[in-house]
Formats: C-alpha cells, structure tokens, sequence
C-alpha cells in the first residue's frame, strides 16, 4: 500500500502534464515505476484508502486467462468494467473490425491463449507455460504476451499489461509483469491485483511455491479529472494493514480456471478500508 501511494505522490509533486489525444484529456504523468508483491508472505496488494471492487479485478484476469474478446463474458463473470471499451468507445465503434454488441476483438487472452504465428497457426502461450512449469522447467524465455502490434486495429484497446515473464527458483515461482500505460486511481488499484493473483494462481495449478511478484509500469498517469479527489482525499487517508487473499485450494488446473473457477473461489480476510471514491473514468 505504500509503494502505491508514494506513486501517487510522486505524480503529484513531480508530474509532467500530457495531453493525451485518445481520450481528450490531460494527464499528469511519469515514466517509470517499479512495484513489488510478496505472494509468498501472503501482502495482498489491496488499497486500503478507498474502497477496492477487487472481485471485478479477479474477474478481468480470469477472462484473460480464459482467452474472453466479449464484454458479455466479462459481464457474466461478475465485472462491467469492459462495457465501456467495447460500447462507447467511438474509435472502435467505427471500426468495420468490431462485429457488434459487446465485441472486444482481439485483446489480451484472445492473443495470449492463440497467437498467430508468422508461418500460419496460433500457439497458446498460457497452456505452454503451464505444462512446462508443471514439470519444473523454466526455458528462461517462459512469457505470456498480450502484446501484437499487427492486431492493433483488430481490438478495442492495446493491451496495458501486456507481458508476465514466469520464472522458477527450484520449486520458488517468480513473476515479471510489464505495464506500458497505468490509469494509477483505477486501473493500478485493479493491476496491482492481478499481478499478485496471477503469480499465486499460477503457482497453485502447477505445484509450486509463489515468490514475490514485480511489477514494472512505464507511463504512469492521474487524469484531470482524478486529480483533485487524488490530491485531497485519497492522498490525506492513513493506511490501514494488507489484508489477505484465500484461494479455494480446490483449484488445481488451467481446465479448473477455464471451466468453474468463479469470483466465490476468492475471499479477502481482513479488509479495513475507508469509504469509496469515484473516480472518473476515460474512455
Ligand atoms: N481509462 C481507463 N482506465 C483503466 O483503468 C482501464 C481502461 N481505461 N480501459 C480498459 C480497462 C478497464 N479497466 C477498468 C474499468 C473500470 C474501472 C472502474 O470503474 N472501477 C471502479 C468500480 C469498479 C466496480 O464497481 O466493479 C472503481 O472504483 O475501482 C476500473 C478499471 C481498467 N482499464
Ligand atoms: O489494465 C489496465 C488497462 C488499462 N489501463 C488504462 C491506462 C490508460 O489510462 C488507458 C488505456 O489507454 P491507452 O491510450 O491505450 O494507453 O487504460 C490501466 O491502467 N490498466
């Protein structure tokens, strides 16, 4: 939680004012941050200066790992939060690659779990890394990526967080994940999240122990509109300590997560927190 909010501080005090031309908004920004999750030690990155909808966090990457392109599934498994990226976005609204309601196109998992090969097939990145992970193998280049400059036009938005780098220390799993954009008051509220959750799941289905977890974040951002309930609300809250992530230890596979794992197979013990805060959200 810390961490977290020495970010927004940091953007606070030492941002650059961008104006960004996708959403029409400006942005304070930095560039650089770097976070780290201790999985091991069970901190779960949860904001505590707010009221975190961390269910609709643990939803988002359960669709990615699903390989979900509809915000129809995403609604189903319990989170609105793609509604607006794949309904009112104007730029894909108009783009003759979106095939209707709800259509996400090719975004994070729909590449992830079938990426296109140069020579015609796809290769489902996330199966390959768990069957090599399951037998304690590590080849040094185990990375999931989201990130495919040739499908840019086929999907609502590019991906955020765009790659997880797995490695193994004996039986100790670690994560490197990377993040090129980061809403800081909504959307690294959600990432910091997922992050940790993907590390531990990923450690739980393929019997091995999760480590800590890094989090590398390039352009890091407070909109306009979020500045000031950022800057004098949110920022003017005393923390309260990590709460604690349980995981249903019933779930033991890919094919669990990708056929009956819901939002009920996760409960946070301990979560203290102050009142909610709205924040504007860009689309
Ligand atoms: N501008 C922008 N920021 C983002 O963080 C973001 C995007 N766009 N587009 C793609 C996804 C969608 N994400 C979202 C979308 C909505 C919320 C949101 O409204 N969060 C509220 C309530 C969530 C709820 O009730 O479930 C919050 O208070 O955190 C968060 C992340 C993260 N991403
Ligand atoms: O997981 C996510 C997804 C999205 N965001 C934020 C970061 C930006 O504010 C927007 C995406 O806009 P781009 O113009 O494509 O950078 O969504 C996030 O923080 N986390």
């Amino acid at each position: 939680m810390k961490q977290y909010l020495d970010l927004c501080q940091r953007i606070v005090d030492e941002g650059t004012w961008i104006n960004n031309e996708r959403t029409n908004k400006r942005c304070l920004t930095v560039i650089n941050a770097d976070l780290t999750y201790d999985v091991a030690n069970n901190q779960f990155p949860l904001v505590t200066t707010r009221k975190s909808f961390w269910k609709s966090a643990i939803a988002e990457i359960i669709g990615y790992m699903r390989g979900y392109q509809s915000a129809a599934d995403f609604r189903a498994l319990g989170t609105k939060t793609w509604d607006a990226n794949a309904n009112l976005n104007e730029a894909w609204l108009n783009n003759p690659n979106r095939k209707g309601e709800d259509d996400l196109g090719l975004i994070y998992g729909a590449l992830g779990r079938a990426f296109p090969k140069p020579n015609g097939g796809h290769v489902d990145l996330l199966q390959n890394i768990v069957d090599d992970l399951s037998k304690g193998i590590d080849n040094r280049g185990e990375i999931l990526t989201f990130l495919h400059p040739g499908a840019f036009d086929l999907g609502c938005l590019r991906p955020c967080m765009y790659e997880h780098h797995f490695s193994l220390l004996g039986d100790t799993l670690y994560l490197n994940s990377t993040q090129r954009s980061c809403d800081v008051p909504l959307g690294l509220n959600f990432n910091m999240v997922q992050v940790y959750v993907l590390l531990a799941l990923m450690a739980q289905i393929t019997g091995n122990k999760p480590g800590k977890a890094y989090h590398k974040i390039v352009n890091a951002h407070i909109y306009e509109d979020q500045l000031a309930p950022m800057r004098d609300i949110q920022l003017k809250r005393e923390p309260f300590p990590a709460p604690k992530l349980i995981i249903n230890p019933e779930i033991k596979s890919l094919k669990d997560i990708e056929t009956w794992v819901t939002l009920d197979d996760f409960k946070v013990e301990g979560y203290q927190h102050h009142d909610a805060i709205h924040y504007p959200f860009a689309v």
